[in-house]
């Protein structure tokens, strides 16, 4: 398993967000989480890519104890082997598409003539060569959505976090931007965890779970459980 919950408990003052939540992700795999609004997902996501510290529980990624690590630590794996996709906001609007997709890379100390070819490559992947010079402000949903997943990728993550990730697109264009991000992520071997509700998006994914009040369950064995139940 790449990333291991177990028994994550966090609350937001007197509402609790987790409650025991726990859940396995092997390398390689897309992983949709799904369920209702309030439910805790965002908040099992924030706890996953050590953004958030779970109050009691733990979190594993690679063999490594992620929540009682150092801010320190955890900040420079957050850097190097996650990538994150957010609704919307993750870009620098200010700045052009390549600049956006360079970032992360200068901020690593790539050298910036790297940083910069690198940037095209996955821009181009991406469908947007001919956009590296816009402002992000300037761009569509889809193309600055697809900016932020050139962003996320450029500095081969080992897992991409994804909260809602074309919940600000209409679907068509939500579902292309999914192709592609599965796509690329399954040509580089990226573990992918998504947050969506977007049947249609997790329709992407190898797996589905569902976050129930703070808890995680897999749909499928709940239908096992109840085929065999009826029986
Ligand atoms: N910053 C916060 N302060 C107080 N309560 C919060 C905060 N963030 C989340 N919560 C509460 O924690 C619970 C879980 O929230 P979370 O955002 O994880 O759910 P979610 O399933 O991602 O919801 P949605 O699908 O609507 O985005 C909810 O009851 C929510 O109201």
């Amino acid at each position: 398993m790449i990333i291991e919950a177990r028994e994550l408990s966090r609350a937001y003052g007197r509402t609790p967000a987790l409650r025991e939540a726990g859940l396995s992700v092997a390398a390689g795999e897309i992983v949709a989480v799904m369920g209702p609004s309030g439910s805790g997902k965002s908040t099992l996501l924030h706890c996953l890519a050590g953004i958030f510290t779970p109050d009691s529980g733990e979190v594993w990624f690679r063999g490594r104890r992620l929540d009682t690590m150092s801010d320190a630590r955890r900040t420079e794996l957050r850097r190097t082997a996650f990538g994150f996709v957010f609704q919307f906001g993750q870009l620098v609007p200010e700045l052009t598409a390549a600049d956006n997709v360079a970032l992360p890379m200068l901020l690593g100390r790539t050298r910036r003539r790297d940083a910069y070819r690198r940037a095209g490559e996955w821009l181009e992947r991406l469908g947007l060569g001919e956009l590296g010079g816009r402002r992000t402000s300037e761009l569509s949903g889809g193309q600055a959505q697809r900016v932020a997943i050139a962003r996320a990728l450029v500095t081969g993550p080992r897992v991409l976090f994804a909260d809602e990730p074309t919940g600000a697109l209409d679907s068509l264009t939500g579902e292309h931007v999914m192709e592609l991000l599965v796509g690329l992520a399954r040509e580089e071997g990226t573990t992918v965890i998504v947050v969506t509700h977007d049947a249609r998006v997790a329709s992407f994914a190898d797996r589905e779970v569902i976050v129930r009040d703070g808890r995680v369950t897999d749909p499928f064995a709940e239908q096992r459980e109840s085929s065999g139940a009826a029986r």
